[in-house]
């Protein structure tokens, strides 16, 4: 199957994150801040079809934002990426929306760009579309400046890419667009999203993300002055720190829950035996297995305890047990309890990874209560 053209960039180990763009440009719109993201993620950004370096016939008439989000996903299976962090604009991020209600299992955090879960209807978008097909794309190119950037400002690369895209698929980009209304489903998306607008924008102006905001539970609304159609381009500092924020949030969320369950002291002294070696592991543990595991409400901490004391033993990880017995204690289980699921391990796990479990239980309860623990 053919793929719509990317450049991926940052670290293959690094959590991924997709980038899309917006009709009539190509991926060179994150050329300022794609770099700078891919310090901490492994970073695909991607070309609509027919523009950039992408197929064209990669959409026919009559496509939907749907048809761009299943090439997007295609992109990512041949990338071996099963969840990513999203962020597009406009109709990148018309394709984020539909990610987050139609299959939110893939995403794992979304960022909404001078976009909208609407473009004023189909009329403007059937004539656009209409106006391509018969003339090209060289009249929409030449205005593109007003439509996309505030102050004078420009990119001629981006201008050019305009230019360059074809006709055709640029005109079944404005079929997408067209018929595109999520409105009615912003109040089912789960994903942690943030919504970032251009105050100058005419295309999709503030008003349309925070319809967003209002509707998605838990979405934050960032407001760029200055900004127009094309922030990551004319204001890359700003989106980047909006994006930085947004996307780091797992790592700081992971962090607190990583201080409540392991404790100050034994947080603050792998922060502190931490090199730029270990850096990326550590933020790892507290982006993944705190910030999305151990944050997640389906079960409880006493439970999941019970499960990581269990795995533990069944490993032999005693170093790691003993910290999990002082965790177990913070999350509630009583001595009693701790030594009924290593009882239960000698059954699943066998006798002798039981015995060595109770061994380093007992001395870590000693040590923690100041008791024997049962003797
Ligand atoms: O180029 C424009 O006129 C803006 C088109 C639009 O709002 C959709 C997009 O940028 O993806």
């Amino acid at each position: 199957m053919t793929l719509l053209n990317h450049h991926a960039e940052g670290p293959v180990s690094a959590p991924p994150l997709l980038l899309g763009p917006s009709l009539g440009t190509s991926y060179a719109l994150w050329d300022e801040i794609a770099p700078e993201l891919s310090i901490s993620h492994r970073v695909v950004r991607w070309d609509l079809p027919g523009h950039g370096g992408s197929a064209a016939g990669l959409v026919q008439e009559g496509a939907t934002v749907g048809d761009l989000a299943a090439l997007v996903l295609a992109l990512a299976d041949s990338l071996g990426i099963e969840r990513f962090a999203y962020a597009g604009v406009s109709l990148g991020g018309a394709v984020g929306l539909h990610l987050a209600v139609h299959r939110p299992e893939r995403l794992s955090s979304l960022a909404v760009i001078c976009s909208s879960a609407h473009f004023n209807g189909s009329g403007p978008w059937e004539k656009r579309a209409a106006l391509v097909r018969r003339e090209g794309l060289t009249g929409l190119a030449d205005d593109a400046d007003a439509r996309w950037f505030a102050g004078g400002f420009t990119v001629p690369r981006l201008v050019q890419d305009h230019r360059d895209a074809d006709p055709d698929a640029y005109a079944a980009c404005c079929d997408a667009l067209a018929a595109f209304d999520l409105r009615d489903r912003l109040d089912g998306v789960t994903v942690p999203t943030l919504l970032v607008a251009g105050r100058e924008d005419p295309a999709t102006p503030p008003a349309h993300l925070r319809e967003i905001a209002d509707a998605v539970p838990g979405a934050t609304l960032v407001e760029l002055p200055g900004a127009s159609h094309l922030a990551p381009a004319q204001c890359p500092k700003a989106v980047l720190t909006a994006l930085r924020a947004h996307f780091g949030q797992g790592a700081l969320q992971g962090m607190a829950v990583r201080r409540e369950v392991l404790g100050d002291t034994h947080v603050d002294r792998a922060q502190t035996r931490q090199t730029p070696f270990t850096a990326r592991f550590q933020d790892f543990i507290s982006r993944y297995a705190w910030g999305e595991i151990w944050t997640d409400p389906t079960l409880s901490r006493r439970e999941r305890s019970m499960i990581t004391l269990t795995a533990l033993v069944a490993h032999g990880h005693y170093d790691e047990l003993a910290m999990h017995v002082r965790a177990a204690r913070r999350n509630g289980l009583t001595p009693e309890e701790i030594g009924a699921v290593l009882l239960q391990t000698a059954v699943y796990c066998g006798v002798p990874a039981a015995n060595s479990a109770f061994a380093t239980a007992q001395r870590v309860l000693a040590e923690e209560d100041g008791t024997s623990a049962g003797g």
